[in-house]
This record gives C-alpha cells, structure tokens and sequence, in this order.
C-alpha cells in the first residue's frame, strides 16, 4: 500500500540561503509544517507552534488555516490539481500544489496571489519546480473543481480507512459522519461552576453558547471561539474536552465515595479533572508515561483547582501498584485518534493500517494490567477516542464482565468515540481461546 508518507518520505526541503527562518513567507511555512508532519510524523500542532511562533498575529492565523485546511482536504485537493499534472511530482512540489489549490477553492485570496506568492515559495525550497507548479496551479485556477470524486476522496479519508469503516458502518452512515469529520469542531468545555448562569453571561457577551446533551458538564460554542477571553478561565472555571470524551467519564461509577481512582493514560489532564469535580471525595491518581507531558499535566491540574489528584510518572503496563488495590480506573488507552480527525486532520497521516493493529495490542496489554491493579467489587473504563472496531469491540472481546459499551461516531456536536464499562472480577480470555471454542 502506498502511504502518504511512503510519498513523503524521500526528501526534507533543503532551504536556500534567505528562505529560512526568519525570512520565511507564510506559504513557504505552511509547506516546510506539512512537509514535517507527512514525512516525519510530526503533530501539525507542535509545529504550527516552533515555526509560527515567528509571524504576527494576521499571518499565523492565515498559516494555521492553509496547513489545517490542507489536512482536511487533502484527498480531493489531490484529486484536483492532480488532472493538470502529467508527472507525479516531487515532494515540494506536491504540498505547494495542495497548498496552493486550497487557496484557490477554499480561501478568500485573489487567484493571483495565490499563485504568485506559492510560486515565490517553491522558488525558495526547489527553484527548479517553480514552472511546473506555476503552470499546474494556473490550470486549477482557470477551471471549476472535479464534479466526481471516488467516495474516500469525497469524505478526505485515507482509501484503507474509508474501506473499513464503510464494511462495518455501511456507506450512508460514513458519509454522514464524514461530511462532520470535514468541518472544524465547535468548542466544548467541561464545566466546573454553574452552567445555567455561566451560560447566561456568556450569552450577554454576545457568544452562543448551548448546553451539551451527553454530560451535564458539557457547553459547546462557535467553533474559533478565544477560550481565553471566556469567563472564569484564569480561574480555572472550565477546561476544553469535547462531550463524547466527557461522556465516558459519566460512565464510570464508584462505590466508595472516598475510594482510589486511577485515572491511567491522564496527560493533558481533561478527564482527571472531570474525575476529581465529579468525584471530589474521593482520591485520584492520574498516571502517566511520557515525562515531557507531565509539566502540562500538573499545570493544568492546578489551574482546574484539582486538588485530590496525585500526578505520577509510571509505565501503564506495569504499573507499580499491588493487585486489587484501586477501587476505579478510567483507562484513556493511547489509540490511532480515528475519531478525532476534525479537531486533529493529521492523525489521518500518523498511522496506517498495520499501526491499528499494534495500537489494539498496546490496548489489550492495558487492560489486563488495569485488571490485575483493579478491586474485584470496583469497575473500569477502557476509553478510545477512535471508531475503528479493531480498537473499539475487537478489543474487549475476550473479557467477561462486560457491563455496556457505547459507540458515538462523530458529528456536528461532538467526536467519535467509544468506551466499555468493566467489572473488577473480569478476566479476559484470549481471542485465540475464543476461536477454538466455537
Ligand atoms: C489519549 S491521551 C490521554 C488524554 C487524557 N486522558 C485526557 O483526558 O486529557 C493518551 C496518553 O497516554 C499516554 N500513554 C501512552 N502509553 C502509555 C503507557 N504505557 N503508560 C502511561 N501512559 C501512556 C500518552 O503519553 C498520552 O499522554
């Protein structure tokens, strides 16, 4: 299968002298970020934020919406400009053309600096291409975009993902979740002080804002909406987690009301601090692996007012706790993000087909490990925010105890996601004894 990054993969652009930062256009940056995250599997965000750091307040909102609008369009944006091209082209060459058609079909930018300025760019980082993009991105501009699109184009899914998710969820419904994937999210906040009259002052600031309907914590607002100019965020009044995330926190019950809550997998912190408003007697321990993420992780904990939570740094697959000694755990296992695509487009870059495959495995390793740690009488969330059914039911399938499992598929009002709720007693068997029982 070729991937987008097998695509990607045989070239990083080399800058000419002047071309490089801080000298660099917006276009220029918005091909060097995407270059970054097709070819080395880096998250748009944390390059958006290393290179533009560098522009102004205008230019880095315009960068943010090329390389994020590229993401989300990438399929027929291919399809596009890719009927003007006899050649397949170079790497540079082909993000400048994704970049430039996005100008071109989805931003209000005079056709002619959308070309020229593109142009200007691939000058920089392959001047021997600045004819050939010139002349494909002139062709696009001087026709309409393509009427048909294969159906994994339309909906701007890879072709493997499309392909799966139609076999499970049947055509009609991929497209109709497809069409939310596309678009940018509203904002979601979990909701610490009161909704009704936090609501209200917002409302009289002029912002719509609604109630959510799958968490009594849940407010969602225009998408783009400045969360720090929102009421109460200095004071830590809400945190932004979309519904169907907060939802799986809902779902989790607790016997005790002063009992040990492992919140495994916790940085950046949403769902431990859902945990610890929701369950403020009782005592949390959000764990996680990866050192760099824990700074963020205390950081947000303290601006939330969390203050029964305990952060530490520790391997989920082999967690440093006696058997049978948590009364709760919501398990936010680490996953191919599937559901997410509209808030993060590039996850559709990150990981391919066979990666679905040792994510469920890292899943399955969690859950046994958070069974082992788990109190008999207590109960489990194992939480994804991906749809794949090999990450979602696939999963679970060897474990008893099983009391519900809810899928959400993506939509206008909030992300897809899944989760299962898991007695303590469960044991799993392996899907292997599955098989050879049947
Ligand atoms: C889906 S994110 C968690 C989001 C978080 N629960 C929240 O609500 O804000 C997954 C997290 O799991 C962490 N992680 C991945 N593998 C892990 C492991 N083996 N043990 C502990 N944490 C792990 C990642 O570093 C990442 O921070």
């Amino acid at each position: 299968m070729t991937t987008v990054r097998a695509l990607f993969r045989s070239q990083v652009a080399n800058l000419l002298p002047g071309c490089s930062l801080p000298n660099m256009s917006v276009r220029q940056a918005a091909i060097e970020i995407l270059n970054r995250v097709f070819s080395d599997r880096i998250k748009a965000g944390e390059a958006l934020e290393s290179i533009g750091a560098t522009f102004q307040d205008r230019d880095r909102r315009l960068l943010h919406e090329m390389v994020y609008g590229v993401l989300r369009r990438f399929y027929s944006l291919e399809a596009d400009f890719s009927r003007f091209s006899r050649v397949k082209p170079d790497p540079v060459s082909h993000i400048a053309l994704l970049t430039g058609t996005y100008q071109l079909r989805h931003m209000r930018i005079p056709t002619h600096a959308a070309v020229s300025e593109t142009v200007s760019a691939v000058k920089c980082l392959q001047p021997k291409a600045a004819n050939f993009v010139n002349a494909v991105l002139r062709r696009v501009a001087e026709s309409e975009a393509p009427k048909k699109l294969k159906p994994h184009q339309r909906m701007e899914l890879p072709k493997w993902i499309y392909t799966e998710w139609r076999d499970a969820f049947g055509a009609e419904a991929v497209s109709e979740f497809g069409q939310a994937l596309k678009e940018p999210p509203k904002l979601s906040l979990a909701l610490f002080v009161d909704r009704e009259s936090w609501i209200e002052t917002v409302t009289g600031m002029g912002i719509a804002a609604v109630a959510g309907e799958l968490s009594p914590y849940a407010v969602l607002l225009p998408s783009g909406t400045d969360v720090a100019r929102l009421p109460g965020f200095e004071e830590g009044a809400f945190t932004v987690m979309d519904q169907a995330a907060q939802a799986s926190v809902m779902a989790l019950e607790l016997s005790k009301p002063d009992g040990l809550i492992l919140d495994i997998c916790a940085a950046p912190g949403g769902k431990a601090s859902l945990l610890a408003h929701r369950f403020s007697s009782a005592k949390i321990l959000a764990i996680e692996l990866n050192p760099r993420r824990i700074p963020r992780l205390r950081e947000n904990l303290d601006r939330l007012n969390c203050s029964n939570v305990t952060v530490i740094q520790a391997d989920a697959g082999t967690l440093p706790l006696r058997n049978q000694s948590a009364d709760a755990i919501m398990l936010d296992a680490p996953c191919s993000a599937s559901g997410v695509l509209r808030r993060h487009p590039d996850a559709k870059f990150m990981h391919d087909s066979e990666a679905v495959e040792r994510l469920a495995d890292v899943q399955k390793t969690l859950i046994s490990e958070s069974l082992r740690v788990l109190n008999p009488d207590g109960e489990m969330i194992y939480a994804v925010c991906s749809v794949h059914p090999r990450e979602n039911e696939k999963v679970i399938e060897g474990v008893s105890e099983l009391r519900a499992a809810e899928r959400l598929l993506p939509s206008e009002s909030h992300d897809g996601f899944f989760f299962a709720r898991i007695g303590g007693s469960a044991s799993i068997q392996s899907i292997s004894e599955c098989e050879s029982h049947e």
